[in-house]
């Protein structure tokens, strides 16, 4: 029998206990000379939206990487609640309630259902031999995490789409697949990276309220590295922000779209007058047409977002980014220090 540290297999099965504090402390990453990640600390209250934002090159995929097992840092901790997740394997912190989305994955294999069930195989008690045979107490946990996946599919809204082939879902449709295959691990902390790449307005608008609704029904918390400030500003309760690898600055999504080191390190000025604002979050639900252009410029491009998402006045601030954003520290180089355990 296959037993992990988080059974969830009933119906009801979910994260409804308040998820511990996740606390990022001091950590560093190092890829031989560049340092990516610089003693970085934040925490994740239980049962909020914490957004990781940055520039391109800030630090944000490697602390994703870093919290969910991909890196092991230099130097520093990661804990959930008391739990240290520092260097643990992927599956590991998995099975400890951590899951994650990635950046460019999207699904064609199989229907949404099976899609899902992969997601639920981490909980699976069942051994093979049983599955295989069939028997009756397999049969009833097969049942048993079905019934959590169709849950699962309708707060997510795919609920009308479980038995279809992921193949045929639309492209916002089939990254939420990716969500809803995290959440079937049942996890407390779901780290969600760059959800809305590449969607339409519409698309983004649905999966801001899938979020929205995953945190307030489930309960837990959501790390969210995304590029659309607007959809930053509408759904974190605290932002942090990297630049350079370094923590530049936390606060709420108000604080920060007004902090003066933030609009330099997006815009290269501090002057807030003269360049694009960060946008403020919408004030009601229905205000569901998430703007199609970002208003932080990026000084590269996600490939899909650019397609859908550039308009001339975000290429003209792009390039006036690309011009006054400062060139990045040179790290000072330490001939005695050996190259880090990421070193390339
Ligand atoms: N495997 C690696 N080897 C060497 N350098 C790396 C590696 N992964 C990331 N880096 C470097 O570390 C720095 C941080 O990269 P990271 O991808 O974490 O930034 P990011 O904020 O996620 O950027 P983006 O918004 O473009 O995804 C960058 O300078 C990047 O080139």
């Amino acid at each position: 029998m296959r037993t992990t540290g988080r059974t969830a297999t009933g119906p009801t099965a979910g994260s409804q206990a308040a998820p511990p504090a996740l606390h990022v402390r001091d950590v560093t990453v190092r890829f031989a000379g560049l340092t990516a990640l610089d003693a970085v600390s934040f925490t994740v209250a239980p049962g909020s939206v914490h957004a990781l934002i940055g520039p391109n090159g800030a630090g944000k995929s490697t602390c994703f990487n870093v919290l969910s097992g991909l890196c092991r840092p230099a130097a520093g901790q990661v804990l959930l609640g008391d739990t240290d997740l520092t260097g643990l394997a992927p599956h590991r912190i998995a099975a400890l309630g951590v899951a994650r989305t990635f950046q460019n994955i999207v699904t064609t294999e199989g229907t949404v259902a099976d899609n899902l069930m992969l997601g639920r195989h981490a909980l699976s008690r069942a051994g093979f031999a049983a599955s295989a045979l069939r028997l009756p107490s397999a049969v009833r946990e097969q049942r048993a995490h079905l019934d959590r996946v169709r849950e699962i599919a309708e707060l997510t809204g795919l609920g009308a789409h479980v038995d279809t082939p992921v193949a045929l879902l639309s492209y916002g449709d089939r990254k939420r697949v990716e969500l809803a295959r995290a959440l079937c691990l049942e996890p407390r902390v779901l780290l969600l990276d760059e959800p809305v790449a590449g969607m339409n307005g519409v698309e983004r608008a649905a999966t801001a309220d899938v979020v929205r609704t995953v945190r307030e029904q489930l309960g837990l918390s959501v790390v969210l590295v995304e590029h659309d400030m607007g959809l930053v500003m509408r759904l974190a309760d605290e932002v942090t922000v990297l630049d350079f690898g370094r923590r530049l600055a936390h606060g709420t999504p108000d604080e920060i779209r007004r902090h003066p080191e933030v609009l330099r390190a997006y815009l290269g000025t501090g002057a807030p007058d003269e360049a694009p604002k960060i946008p403020e979050a919408a004030e009601t639900p229905e205000a569901a047409a998430i703007p199609e252009t970002p208003q932080i410029p990026e000084t590269a491009q996600i490939p899909e977002a650019a397609a859908i998402t550039e308009t001339t006045e975000t290429t003209k601030a792009t390039e006036a980014t690309k011009a006054t954003r400062p060139t990045p520290p040179t790290e000072e180089t330490d001939v005695t220090e050996p190259p880090g355990e990421n070193a390339p």
